[in-house]
């Protein structure tokens, strides 16, 4: 059977409404009292595993499912050995460089040397300040990073934005974006390769569904 791994939270509605392109109908990881983690297709020839987002790619890297969707921002931090299928579009936003909005900092290279910057995505911001020559202290934290200059821990912060709204609502400006990211389909490549679970079927499916709505918009 052809096991697909979804992502918890802000990318799993559509993800799922994806997949529903092709017949495989994963509806009930939506309804709000659920608690299974994974379930079968209304068809019977598809599994979904309810994962984190950040554990996406390592079922499909380690080819306990064989497709999985997961930010870009995940593929950057993680760089997973998977394939990338495909840009699918939604879950747009950006990996960014902000502070308090009455910080005297306008780019990110006005931070002072050594000054702490609060993150859930450490490679890629030591990346980012390494490249720029600013030596930095990323201090690693698991969620509600903007925290991090409003209690005085850190000086900045590296995170995802998108509509901006928490960085207003919390008196953060953005200094600079380092990247944009959107979902990314990806398989476990030597699954993709041999076609198992019919894996290919599915991917050509859905990429004519795809260039499908690619030319409805276009035209
Ligand atoms: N505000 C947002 N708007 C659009 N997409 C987002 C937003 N925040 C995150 N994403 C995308 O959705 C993915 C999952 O984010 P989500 O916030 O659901 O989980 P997480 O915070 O990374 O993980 P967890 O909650 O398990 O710690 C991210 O990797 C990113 O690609
Ligand atoms: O620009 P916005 O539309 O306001 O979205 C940005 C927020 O969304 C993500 O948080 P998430 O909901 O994943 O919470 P957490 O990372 O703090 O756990 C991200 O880490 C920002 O805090």
């Amino acid at each position: 059977m052809l096991t697909i791994a979804l992502p918890k939270g802000a990318l799993l509605k559509e993800s799922i409404a994806y997949f529903q392109q092709v017949g495989l109908n994963f509806d009930a990881l939506l309804e709000p009292d659920n608690r299974q983690l994974q379930v079968v297709s209304r068809d019977g020839v598809a599994r979904a595993l309810l994962v984190r987002a950040q554990d996406v790619p390592v079922y499909v890297q380690y080819g306990q499912a064989q497709l999985g969707i997961v930010g870009y921002d995940v593929l950057r931090e993680k760089t997973p050995h998977v394939a990338q299928l495909a840009d699918l579009g939604f879950g747009r936003c950006r990996l960014s460089v902000a502070v308090k909005a009455t910080s005297p900092y306008r780019s990110a290279r006005d931070l002072p040397p050594h000054c702490r910057v609060a993150s859930k995505f450490v490679r890629c911001a030591n990346a980012f300040f390494q490249e720029l020559d600013v030596p930095v202290d990323i201090v690693p934290l698991y969620g509600s990073v903007e925290l991090g200059p409003l209690t005085g821990m850190a000086e900045a912060i590296v995170d995802l934005v998108s509509t901006g709204r928490t960085l207003k609502e919390n008196g953060l400006v953005e200094l600079e974006q380092i990247f944009t990211s959107t979902a990314y389909l990806i398989a476990h490549p030597r699954s993709y390769r041999l076609n198992i679970a019919g894996l290919g079927h599915y991917v050509k499916c859905l990429e004519g569904y795809r260039n499908r709505m690619e030319g409805r918009a276009s035209a």
